[in-house]
């Protein structure tokens, strides 16, 4: 089915949530482009981390299918370096000096700062990129989109950024990252970082809630990696508007920074590369296919690759976020880690 939509140039989207066992699918029948106009659309939205680009798969133009998915064998981990990478070093490391010097002068607290790594591809397999996904991360929100206006894009991450439905919200605050070991333990770096992820989600919330509660903070495993998460509820006030309250989380500090807007300028004047739908959002927008229900359920487009529709190369796309206590180095490392989670499938 994918197959045949991706010959056509047919938009689709293949897509399995966290721990579910069945893969689901929504297929364009037409090659329109459709975009978001005010969030009460139905179907899978495509959003890139500017806002600029809303890409939509509607639902009336568009056939729904599931499977179930059994595999759960994961493969061996591969860990790689090349020139290329060495190259990025170079100017990761003075993106994060320069980013560190910034925050000393106080234009901003939190800053995420990402790059792109290419890597070739000797032979594309989109259907076989999306199985081992899936059988690598069924922690993952795991899903592979294509559209003739962007090619595809693959991700294998678990940050909501928000599910609604009956009134209430769930959202999550993400950051922090160490390699995953039993017993670890979180400096207060990370849990600095992640709280600003936390206080500016509760805070923005507040306007459109009765009530917002958030857990204590725990350890989330990510593949070989951990963060630190806190689970964030809020009752919403009637008539709060799902495009409102995008508006307002979106981007939060798990991917651009505090405060928001000094910390977007930075990004934008000195990462010096376009990310397009990294650190954008994606997913059900007003349905779950699955059962019917209305609902939308929207993931933060992280731990993801780009593939032109030719298939020669992926763009892997990674990022961390920097504060005042932030180490150069293990900033560079963090990234070379995170970008193992689409290498793994790829090498
Ligand atoms: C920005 C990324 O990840 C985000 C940033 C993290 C961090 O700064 O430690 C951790 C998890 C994500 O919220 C990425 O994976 O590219």
């Amino acid at each position: 089915m994918a197959q045949k939509h991706f010959d056509k140039e047919f938009p689709f989207v293949l897509y399995k949530k966290p721990h579910a066992k069945v893969i689901r699918g929504l297929f364009q029948e037409s090659d329109e482009t459709h975009s978001i106009q005010d969030f009460t659309e139905t179907g899978y939205a495509f959003v890139s981390f500017s806002g600029n680009e809303m890409l939509l798969i509607p639902e009336r133009d568009s056939d729904f299918q599931f499977a179930v998915f059994e595999n759960q064998v994961r493969d061996k981990e591969v860990i790689s370096s090349s020139k290329k990478a060495e190259t990025n070093r170079e100017f990761h490391l003075k993106l994060v000096n320069d980013a560190i010097r910034a925050i000393s002068q106080q234009k901003f607290d939190k800053v995420v700062l990402s790059r792109k790594e290419m890597v070739e591809l000797p032979h594309f397999d989109f259907g076989q990129i999306f199985i081992s996904l899936s059988k690598n991360y069924p922690e993952a929100y795991v899903y592979c989109w294509f559209h003739p206006k962007t090619g595809f894009w693959f991700g294998a991450f678990a940050e909501q950024l928000l599910k609604t439905g009956n009134g209430k919200l769930h959202t999550m605050s993400v950051a922090g990252t160490q390699k995953w070991h039993e017993g670890l333990i979180w400096m207060e770096k990370e849990k600095q970082e992640q709280r600003f992820v936390t206080d500016f989600i509760t805070d923005e919330l507040k306007p459109f809630s009765t009530a917002v509660n958030a857990s204590t903070p725990y350890t989330l495993k990510a593949g070989t990696l951990a963060h630190v998460k806190t689970d964030i509820t809020a009752e919403l006030k009637p008539g709060a508007h799902l495009k409102n309250i995008v508006e307002a989380l979106h981007p939060t500090p798990a991917v651009c920074g505090l405060p928001k807007q000094p910390a977007l300028d930075f990004i934008l004047e000195n990462e010096g590369y376009d990310r397009g739908f990294y650190s954008g959002f994606h997913g059900e927008l007003n349905k779950d296919f699955l059962n019917g229900n209305e609902q939308t359920d929207f993931f933060v487009n992280l731990r993801c690759m780009h593939v032109e529709a030719s298939g020669n190369t992926a763009n892997l796309y990674i990022g961390g976020g920097i504060t005042k206590d932030s180490n150069p180095e293990a900033e560079w490392l963090e990234t070379v880690n995170k970008s193992q989670t689409m290498k793994k499938v790829l090498l």
